[in-house]
């Protein structure tokens, strides 16, 4: 999926009005909207339609992460929406996984793209080392990954800073999608592995998901075009 504007803005609102307004406004300005916990928890389908028919793909991030029976019926349950992605956490293993391609394969050509979520971009080395994980970021999402690919997912969704390694172990054609986005001078939040547009896309990055510096701004369509820009550059 080479996309001609790899920028997912994250919905991240539970005002409906507010997130069909945004996608709206930024149809022009990004590749595709995402639809996560927050929006989805609150307005469900129903939502998830009012967005969707502004046309813009949505990425649906739901982050399952239960035993496989139960993420297969989740995957399932989700289909009829039609989303161009859906996600998964890899620390569910690989029969869970496997279970979430098998289910989404269901969809036919209407198959959305399966991506696992391997180490949170808001945790740092020392978050990891706290879950009781040793080693390095870098070597938990590689294995993470690794296990993505094995169980037949079409890719992660990783910080900026693990790309370069994913390409180097999964080839040009696993998708890397990368949250953790902050232009230069932007306010980091809760992130902690972060890296500007422009260089999350030239180290390899399919999508770049992007939200609060553009849903946060005063004019999210101008903040958005501010970013292409300098993905243009
Ligand atoms: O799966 C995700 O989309 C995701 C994974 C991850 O590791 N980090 C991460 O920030 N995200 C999502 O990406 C979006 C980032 O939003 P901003 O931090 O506002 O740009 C949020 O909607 C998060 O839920």
């Amino acid at each position: 999926m080479k996309l001609e504007n790899p920028i997912f803005c994250a919905l991240d609102t539970t005002d409906i009005g507010r997130a069909v307004a945004l996608a709206r406004d930024l149809k022009g300005s990004v590749g595709g909207a995402k639809l996560g916990m927050e929006f989805f928890n609150a307005h469900g389908p129903e939502g998830y339609r009012a967005v969707a028919e502004t046309g813009l793909p949505i990425f649906l991030d739901l982050k399952l992460h239960d035993i496989p029976n139960t993420v297969a019926g989740g995957i399932r349950a989700v289909l009829p929406l039609r989303p161009a992605i859906v996600n998964v956490h890899a620390a569910g293993g690989a029969a869970m996984m496997r279970a979430a391609a098998d289910a989404a394969r269901e969809a036919g050509d209407a198959r959305p793209l399966l991506i696992a979520v391997t180490l949170l971009t808001s945790l740092d080395a020392s978050d990891l080392a706290d879950t009781g994980v040793t080693g390095s970021p870098s070597d938990h999402v590689r294995r993470l990954a690794a296990l993505a690919a094995g169980a037949g997912l079409d890719g992660v969704v990783c910080s900026a800073h693990e790309i370069e390694a994913l390409r180097r172990d999964l080839g040009p054609d696993f998708k890397l999608v990368v949250p953790g986005i902050r232009p230069e001078k932007s306010d980091v939040g809760d992130q902690k592995r972060v890296m500007t547009p422009s260089q999350a896309l030239a180290s390899g990055a399919d999508v770049l998901v992007i939200g609060r510096p553009i849903t946060g701004a005063g004019d999210p369509r101008a903040a958005a075009d501010e970013i292409n820009r300098s993905l243009a550059a």
